[in-house]
């Protein structure tokens, strides 16, 4: 993705550098000026102010449609300071943005909305039910698509499933993972622990339930106004941490599944990773101190980590040790950069001339990430603890929803009592509900007025 280049970069005496000759290529000059220059090929290349809609549509939402199959997906936008890896991404997105849909939206609001879509537009052509959850926890033109083939069905989520959602959005600041919706007095440490079954997982963090576009917003909107952000000569809102927004969905074919439907997996099961990494940076080029000097350095520990990662899996089976414990980022995406995982790099870049330097290094490692060949399974597995885990989850729900009711009725009745009618009405209850109530009175319960006019 190659972004315009910016007013302050044009008053900094910046002129643009970088070429699109095609539509799946990025040139730039030599450095001494020769006709040479530096040439790579991607997937598909970027260059216009709002590549938003049509980006999405080439090169995510395909990614998206195998995610609602029970594909693992991950989408991670990598690049210097400044070069657009927030704007992409969408990451900053305000309620508002993420629940209406504007022109200049990043992946993150167009991808929540399509997968809420998509499940409502399937829930409404075969009554199914939707539900999400989120979950939260602590810290270019050009990308590349590392995908391997695997079978496709044709609809996800037919008709007579159950689905549910889980979001996660997490910050890594400072190689500490914090949650950036949860509790921030919690105690407990957030661990990355591993399972055969799901892969990399997080321990430790807060989930919040969430069935719509809008609620996923309005989580992800709270959580941004907890991310670490900062102005340094490069960016005035650089982002200080790397967010990671993940939703995870399970779809379960419902028992009363019509004989058509028998043919579906009984049960799919995919997480989704979006990445804002934070930029690489010189403290020299952003003017950085103290507090800032120091999360530079972090941020360049943790980027450097991930490039040592990519270099080893790229190349190949020759390489048997991959240094994914190297830092918190990299075992967090272990799955997505070598594991279970479809995943597209987005490489940031800014067209400024004097950025020549991060440009070219951005583009030789989203080169070598390309070659990376992950191999990825449809996850259908449906063991007996998850059965039990679902139907637990099922029972806390309906428990929870009973007590908020029971609640609520108290509440209602309690002013209902102690009100007094100006016009003499006497409000008479059945004698079970003059105590709290009981939970078989919830639907028992039936309110009965004696005296002449409305109360
Ligand atoms: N495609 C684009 N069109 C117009 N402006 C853009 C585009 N991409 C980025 N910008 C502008 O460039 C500036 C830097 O973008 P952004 O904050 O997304 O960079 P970043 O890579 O996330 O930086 P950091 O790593 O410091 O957080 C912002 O002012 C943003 O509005």
């Amino acid at each position: 993705m190659v972004r315009p280049l910016l007013g302050a970069e044009k008053q900094k005496g910046g002129a643009p550098c970088v070429e699109v000759p095609e539509s799946c290529v990025v040139q730039l000059p030599s450095k001494r000026g020769s006709a040479e220059g530096y040439r790579y090929d991607f997937d598909r290349v970027y260059k216009m102010s709002s590549p938003g809609r049509q980006m999405f549509a080439e090169v995510v939402q395909p990614l998206l449609d195998r995610f609602m199959q029970g594909f693992n997906t991950t989408v991670f936008a990598y690049g210097q300071t400044g070069s657009g890896k927030t704007y992409t991404m969408g990451t900053a997105a305000t309620f508002r943005q993420m629940s209406s849909g504007e022109e200049g939206d990043g992946i993150i609001p167009r991808s929540m909305r399509y997968i809420f879509d998509s499940l409502t537009a399937v829930q409404d052509a075969y009554d199914i039910s939707i539900k999400a959850r989120a979950l939260l926890c602590t810290p270019g033109r050009s990308h590349h698509l590392c995908m391997c083939a695997g079978a496709a069905y044709g609809v996800h989520a037919p008709a007579e499933t159950h689905t549910a959602d889980m979001v996660s959005f997490i910050e890594i600041y400072q190689d500490d993972i914090r949650d950036l919706l949860g509790d921030a007095d919690s105690y407990l440490p957030i661990n990355v622990r591993e399972s055969p079954d799901r892969g990399t997982f997080l321990e430790n963090v807060q989930e919040v339930e969430v069935r719509s576009v809008a609620e996923v917003a309005r989580l992800l909107e709270a959580g941004n106004l907890h991310r670490a952000v900062a102005a340094h000569n490069l960016n005035e809102h650089s982002s200080r941490s790397h967010a990671i927004c993940t939703l995870h969905l399970e779809q379960r074919r419902r028992p009363q599944a019509p004989p058509a439907a028998k043919d579906i997996p009984r049960f799919l099961r995919a997480k989704l990773h979006l990445v804002d990494l934070a930029g690489s940076e010189r403290a020299k080029e952003t003017g950085t101190t103290g507090q800032q000097f120091a999360e530079g350095v972090n941020i360049n520990k943790g980027l450097s980590a991930l490039g040592n990662v990519i270099g080893a899996l790229s190349e190949g089976a020759s390489r048997k040790h991959i240094p994914y414990r190297d830092s918190k980022l990299t075992r967090l995406l272990q799955d997505s950069l070598g594991g279970n995982s479809e995943t597209l790099m987005v490489a940031c870049v800014s067209p400024a001339s004097f950025n020549f330097e991060p440009t070219l290094s951005t583009l030789r490692y989203a080169s070598r990430a390309r070659s990376i060949q992950n191999r990825v399974k449809q996850n259908n597995k449906y063991t007996p603890e998850d059965e039990i885990a679902y139907l637990r989850q099922q029972l806390e729900e309906r428990s929870a929803m009973v007590s908020k009711l029971q609640s609520q009725l108290d509440m209602a009745l309690r002013m209902l009592k102690g009100a007094a009618s100006p016009n003499g009405v006497k409000l008479v209850l059945p004698a079970h509900l003059s105590s709290p109530v009981s939970p078989g009175g919830i639907t028992s319960a039936r309110l009965s007025y004696s005296g002449a006019g409305a109360y």
